[in-house]
């Protein structure tokens, strides 16, 4: 595990590029939403006075997570604050993951049940609180996962990439700390604070944002390897990095201890080939080669790997 940590102290984020600036008004509408395990009531209209704050279930870039309860329908749901006197871009993040949040209504997306602004100027997002935390601190607690619970994780989250990408939504950070599992081993997309919403099929998607580690080929030169590249297929690269980094327990393109700079591994992942399942069952190193295909236009969608029979081995008894 240590091996994990060390890899975690590197801070591969890239900046994001310009957006527009624009605030949007408080409170914001939701789309209408389905009720949660733990959360039977939405609350588009609650504010920072009816949650109580129960403990601090982490910190992200810029902000706090805490578990809450409501003060009167004693629902439990986790709150993002960021910080309103922090970082523009740190702002500006926020209001790309509310505006996207705000188009999401999938039980494999973190389902958000409200946004407020604070007198302060912080900035709240009221989500489904999802019990077991990270798949990358399940990593670090319980161990390396199994081929098939490996399985059940894949069918999830190609649900969730397929539903975003059929709205044209391009998360750009797919890795283990940004999906959300709970007791009952739902695992949800969440974090998207570098995400994008692609106007036209064809539109470009070739700026470095989401964590370096986990991108793609063509995200660093689409002349070679990504014809048209919009962003689609890099989230079905980073989602087999994922995978094979739960299986293995360490970072797959590097062995474990190796404490890897930008420019290292930006030619692994640009010069070196693909990485592969050292073992495994045939399915499943056919599913990682599926998704870890160099060239974006061979990869396969989340639609084609929801077919793919490794992802089936999560039905079988
Ligand atoms: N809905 C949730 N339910 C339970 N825990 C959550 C929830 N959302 C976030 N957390 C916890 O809070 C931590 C911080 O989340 P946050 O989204 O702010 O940042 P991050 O994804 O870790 O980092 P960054 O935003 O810098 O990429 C997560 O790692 C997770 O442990």
């Amino acid at each position: 595990m240590a091996l994990v940590r060390d890899r975690r102290q590197l801070n591969l984020k890239l900046p994001l590029p310009e957006i527009s600036d624009r605030r949007p008004r408080f409170p914001l509408p939701l789309p209408p939403t389905t009720t949660s395990a733990t959360a039977t009531s939405t609350t588009t209209t609650t504010t920072a006075a009816d949650l109580e704050k129960l403990q601090v279930l982490g910190h992200g870039n810029g902000g706090t997570v805490y578990k809450v309860r409501h003060k009167h329908t004693s629902a439990i749901y986790a709150l993002k604050v960021v910080h309103g006197d922090g970082d523009p871009t740190v702002r500006r993040q926020v209001f790309r993951e509310i505006e996207i949040l705000r188009r999401t209504d999938s039980p494999f997306v973190v389902q958000c049940h409200g946004m407020f602004e604070k007198p302060c100027g912080d900035i709240a997002i009221l989500m489904e609180y999802m019990d077991s935390g990270t798949l990358d601190s399940v990593l670090k607690g319980r161990g390396k996962f199994s081929e098939r619970s490996l399985a059940g994780v894949a069918k999830q989250v190609l649900n969730g990439l397929n539903y975003l990408h059929s709205h044209k939504i391009v998360h750009r950070d797919i890795k283990p700390s940004n999906l959300l599992v709970n007791n009952k081993m739902e695992v949800k997309i969440a974090d998207f604070g570098v995400s994008k919403i692609m106007c036209r099929t064809l539109d470009p998607c070739n700026s470095y944002v989401g964590t370096c580690a986990y991108m793609s080929p063509e995200r660093f030169d689409p002349d070679t390897y990504g014809a048209n590249y919009n962003g689609y297929a890099a989230d079905i690269w980073s989602l087999g990095l994922t995978l094979m980094e739960l299986y293995m327990g360490h970072f797959p393109f590097l062995p474990p201890g190796q404490r890897p700079d930008w420019a290292t591994l930006m030619c692994a992942i640009c010069f070196g080939e693909p990485p592969s399942l050292p073992e495994g069952s045939e399915k499943f190193r056919s599913f990682i080669e599926c998704c870890l295909q160099k060239d974006s236009g061979k990869r396969w969608s989340a639609s084609q790997l929801l077919t793919h029979p490794f992802v089936s081995i999560s039905n079988s008894n």
